[in-house]
């Protein structure tokens, strides 16, 4: 692929692999994925527990530590000043200068990213300090409308609260403070919801859907929440194995769903909207993705698994429109 992107894209994943090397085995965690970002879009990174999608993400932001290694793959991304950049071969430095700055990144579990000897203002602070030349004074201040952005009341007192004074769900409204402080063109949130409970849930959704509008950014989502996909989500990419199973526009997604895993999600879930729900209720287990052999990850779940699937990966089938299915019951034979 050439290092140029059409002028609204902000992200463009190739061929992204990466492996653990543990004592267990190999563990193939992301194989041969892809993702692209266009500007101002959300874009719903979906699948079971264990499939890949914090490795995916973190990959492209320069989080993978030792046993893991990225095998392949490029990240081009577009920065506010319009050059692109290949993610995956920056320097550690260069790639912190992006990482809280350009890319912004919400992690899975909010509590761990709040220090308790840091007040929510010191958090927001630092974030700003550590990317822009602007004084102490003008960082904390920065800090108290951000804390206003997100809907925290009496900001100026909370901006000297510490994590302990905080309720969860205003603890995770601190975490996306810091995330936007720089105005990222980027946000990555996985999992912004969970263990929050599901008033607060809507809420956090409904204010990084705010922010993402008056912030101009894209959105990439993962989540296992399919009733968070519909509500949220302009495009979808499904993952199973490591792997992108299919990607299409949100409507498409939920109605002509072509991978046989997509298919069996929806069923799981009849009605998105109403009832939330986790995805683990197909039947089988995720699959051990320590020395995976050659085939469909889904082989041994499918219920129209043919002898090729388990023998061959599957091909990657085109049906236009943006919608892509990675299946061997939908190529020409
Ligand atoms: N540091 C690590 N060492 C070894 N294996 C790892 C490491 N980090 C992740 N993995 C493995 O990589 C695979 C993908 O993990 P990942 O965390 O990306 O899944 P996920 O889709 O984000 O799951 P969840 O929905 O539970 O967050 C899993 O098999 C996991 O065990
Ligand atoms: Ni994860």
């Amino acid at each position: 692929m050439s290092s140029t992107l059409p002028e609204n894209q902000v992200l463009a994943v190739r061929d992204l692999s990466v492996r653990f090397y543990t004592y267990a085995g190999v563990v193939h965690a992301v194989s041969q994925a892809y993702l692209d970002v266009f500007e101002r879009e959300t874009v719903a990174l979906v699948g079971e527990t264990g499939c890949g999608k914090s490795v995916f993400t973190k990959a492209i932001t320069g989080l993978i530590d030792p046993p893991g290694r990225i095998e392949t793959g490029q990240a081009l991304f577009r920065k506010r000043d319009g050059t692109i950049v290949d993610l995956l071969k920056l320097s550690p430095e260069e790639i912190r200068e992006i990482r809280g700055n350009e890319i912004a990144y919400i992690f899975q579990d909010p509590s761990s990213s709040l220090d308790p000897l840091y007040t929510a203002g010191d958090h927001i602070a630092e974030t700003i300090l550590e990317h822009r030349p602007i004084t102490k004074d003008e960082a904390y201040q920065e800090a108290v409308q951000l804390l206003r952005d997100v809907l925290i009341p009496n900001p100026e007192v909370r901006v000297k609260n510490y994590p302990h004074e905080l309720s969860g769900g205003m603890r995770q409204r601190v975490v996306i403070a810091t995330a936007i402080a720089n105005k990222p063109r980027l946000l990555i949130a996985d999992e912004p919801t969970t263990n929050l409970d599901v008033t607060v849930q809507a809420q956090i959704l409904d204010l990084l859907r705010g922010l993402k509008e008056k912030y101009k950014m894209s959105l990439l989502l993962i989540t296992h929440n399919l009733g968070v996909v519909a509500e949220t989500a302009d495009r979808v990419y499904v993952m199973y194995g490591g792997r992108i199973a299919e990607t299409a526009d949100v409507n498409t997604i939920f109605e002509a769903p072509m991978h046989p895993y997509t298919q069996l999600l929806l069923r799981a879930v009849p009605n998105p909207l109403k009832r939330i729900e986790r995805l683990e209720s197909i039947p089988g287990t995720v699959p051990n993705l320590i020395d995976m052999k050659p085939g469909c990850p889904f082989a041994p779940r499918c219920p129209f698994a043919m002898e090729i699937c388990r023998k061959e990966d599957p091909p990657r089938i085109d049906l236009g429109n943006g919608h892509v299915v990675h299946c061997w019951l939908h190529a020409k034979r």
